[in-house]
């Protein structure tokens, strides 16, 4: 039993999860299956995070439904029938909630909660928390799973509060549905929110204006229904697909077949026959199955930047459009590219325009529209397909306050530094999965779960070893934080004006944000780590620190 104070604490948990999106759900799972007292805190109304919150018109997967969803549970996997090979939000909401029930985990969750501080109590050992609603939390463990893509980001736009008609952000889109039909509608951004959203409402506005302020690769997602032949070979593979997935050499966390070949391999006719069946690949796989020099050997990757400039020229009835939609200052993959669904397409339709930022910027907004360098365009509708304050920023608005009030968010003003992606020195026995530098850029539960089985077996450990802290050394922090720095420059995904940088955000630093080293680099340094009986010091008990003193 812990010593009660004269304090009113409204819960008091071995674990408190932060946040139900695919990253919170598994948190909590696994460790009420490890035999935790476990509870969830979540800021929305409902279970899902990402795909809660994204409720805009074709909103998608682009990863592959089934390489996405969990593949702890062969009866989980099995007992969900994706329709789509990439499910559209409605569908992977509905899959979210039917894990949470399918794992009776109903009861452990509590919607509508904010945590607004979180504050180490050096003295207890553990982390006491607040919500917005002034309910008081103890917990041994803190897992905050609060997303890397959960804080949406909004320009700064003069004159915004005068606007009369509805202004949305795609990522806390609205739960009643947001009428289009003959609707005046500006989309900034032509992110995948951006790009996916135009073709779903270009047929039923009066006219819809892209605003793009750097043009991006985007290419066909090449959806399809799963057919009931797909449906069983999923099912009846499922062994050989989780192994695939979950395995530490698969560095993508995709299902996708390399092509096992370099640019060389093939004459130049050749290559533009490849080009043309990557082109017709699912997703992804434009990337995971080209050919393996792409990212490291410019000049091909230029020729397949040309290939793909062609096809947009061939789309794009009006060449002056077709132009401003090419990238001319990055290569194919530096940034993270959209997949999607008759984008090109959309700009044939008399409805549909582009307004390149670059050359008739923004200059406000007002009661009617949008005032640009060229003009004023009235509109009914504004959405912000602007993005999010990536990796960090649903972190340093918690109010986190590690070792001696150390503040989380003053820490990080020149930029982010953990250990594993999911942890920091002086942050004891907290946790936060999909944080900065924990994905690889690749299919994002792939990298999470193998974040919080690392967890959850560290939890397991210490409880079992007599260890009530774990709290990465400043040296182990250093030796990971030095091979992001290291490993940053060479990764794909090098633009430095892409949100990976948090160049999308005004005033962010710029800092990689991505793990550089993919899941090898976080297995190999992991592994490091638990060589030793206490993890090289990370692990400790009350005596340990009592003598260090
Ligand atoms: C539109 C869109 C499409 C995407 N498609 C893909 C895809 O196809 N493949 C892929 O791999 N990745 C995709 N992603 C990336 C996506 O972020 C991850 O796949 C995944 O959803 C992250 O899960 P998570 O649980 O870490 O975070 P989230 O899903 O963001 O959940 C975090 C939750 O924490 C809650 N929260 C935050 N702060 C607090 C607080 N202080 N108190 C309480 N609760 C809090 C939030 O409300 C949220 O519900 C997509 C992202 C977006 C935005």
């Amino acid at each position: 039993m812990r010593e009660m104070t004269d304090k009113d604490v409204d819960v008091d948990v071995d674990v408190l999860v932060i946040g139900a999106g695919v990253v919170g759900i598994y948190a909590l799972q696994q460790a009420v299956e490890a035999g935790f007292s476990a509870q969830t805190l979540e800021a929305g109304d409902g279970v899902g995070g990402v795909w809660y919150w994204n409720r805009y018109p074709s909103a998608r997967f682009d990863s592959e439904s089934y390489a996405y969803a969990y593949i702890h549970s062969k009866e989980l996997f099995t007992g969900w029938k994706w329709q789509e090979e990439f499910a559209t939000q409605p569908e992977i909401e509905s899959y979210l909630n039917f894990a949470v029930d399918h794992f009776d985990l109903r009861g452990h969750i509590r919607t509508g909660e904010r945590v607004v501080s979180a504050v180490w109590q050096e003295a207890a050992n553990r982390w006491e928390l607040t919500t917005a609603k002034g309910e008081l939390i103890w917990a041994r463990w803190v897992i905050s799973a609060t997303g890397g893509l959960s804080v949406p980001n909004y320009p700064d736009l003069e004159g915004l509060e005068t606007f009369s008609g509805q202004a949305l952000h795609t990522g806390a889109w609205p739960h009643t549905p947001v009428d289009f039909e003959g609707k005046r509608v500006a989309i900034i951004g032509n992110g995948p929110s951006g790009a996916q959203l135009l073709p779903a409402i270009v047929d039923t506005v009066e006219y819809v204006d892209l605003y793009q302020r750097t043009p991006t690769w985007t290419t066909p997602l090449n959806n399809t229904p799963i057919t009931a032949e797909r449906q069983t070979w999923l099912r009846e593979h499922f062994e050989e697909i989780a192994a695939k997935l979950g395995s530490p050499a698969n560095p993508t966390g995709f299902l996708h077949e390399p092509a096992g070949k370099f640019s060389t391999d093939d004459s130049p006719e050749e290559r533009q026959v490849f080009f043309e069946k990557v082109w017709n690949s699912p997703g992804f796989a434009k990337l995971t199955t080209n050919y393996y020099d792409l990212t490291t050997n410019r000049e091909i990757n230029l020729e397949f930047c040309e290939f793909l400039a062609n096809k947009v020229r061939s789309i794009v009835a009006d060449p002056e459009t077709a132009e401003r939609l090419i990238p001319k200052d990055h290569l194919f993959g530096a940034k993270r590219p959209p997949f999607v669904t008759n984008y090109y397409e959309s700009f044939n339709k008399a409805a549909a325009s582009l307004i390149s930022l670059k050359e008739t910027p923004i200059v406000r907004a007002d009661a009617t529209g949008i005032e640009t360098t060229a003009g004023h365009r009235d509109y009914d509708i504004i959405v912000f397909a602007t993005g999010f304050d990536f990796g960090t920023g649903a972190l340093t608005r918690m109010g986190v306050k590690g070792l001696d009030g150390l503040d989380l968010s003053t820490d990080w003003e020149d930029g982010p530094s953990d250990f594993a992606g999911f942890s920091a020195n002086r942050m004891p026995n907290f946790f936060f999965p999909g944080g900065p530098h924990g994905a690889g850029g690749g299919n994002y539960p792939r990298y999470s779960q193998d974040q919080i089985d690392w967890i959850t077996g560290t939890m397991v450990y210490a409880r079992e070893h007599g260890y009530d802290r774990f709290e990465p050394t400043g040296t182990q922090q250093e030796a990971w934080m030095a091979m992001v720095e290291t490993l940053a420059p060479l990764s794909i995904f090098s633009a430095e004006h892409s949100h990976y940088y948090g160049a999308n955000v005004e005033g962010k630093v710029r800092k990689f944000l991505l793990n550089p080293g993919g899941r090898a680099k976080l297995h190999e340094m992991l592994a490091e780590m638990t060589s030793t009986e206490n993890y090289g010091g990370a692990l400790s008990t009350v005596h340990d620190r009592v003598s260090a003193v």
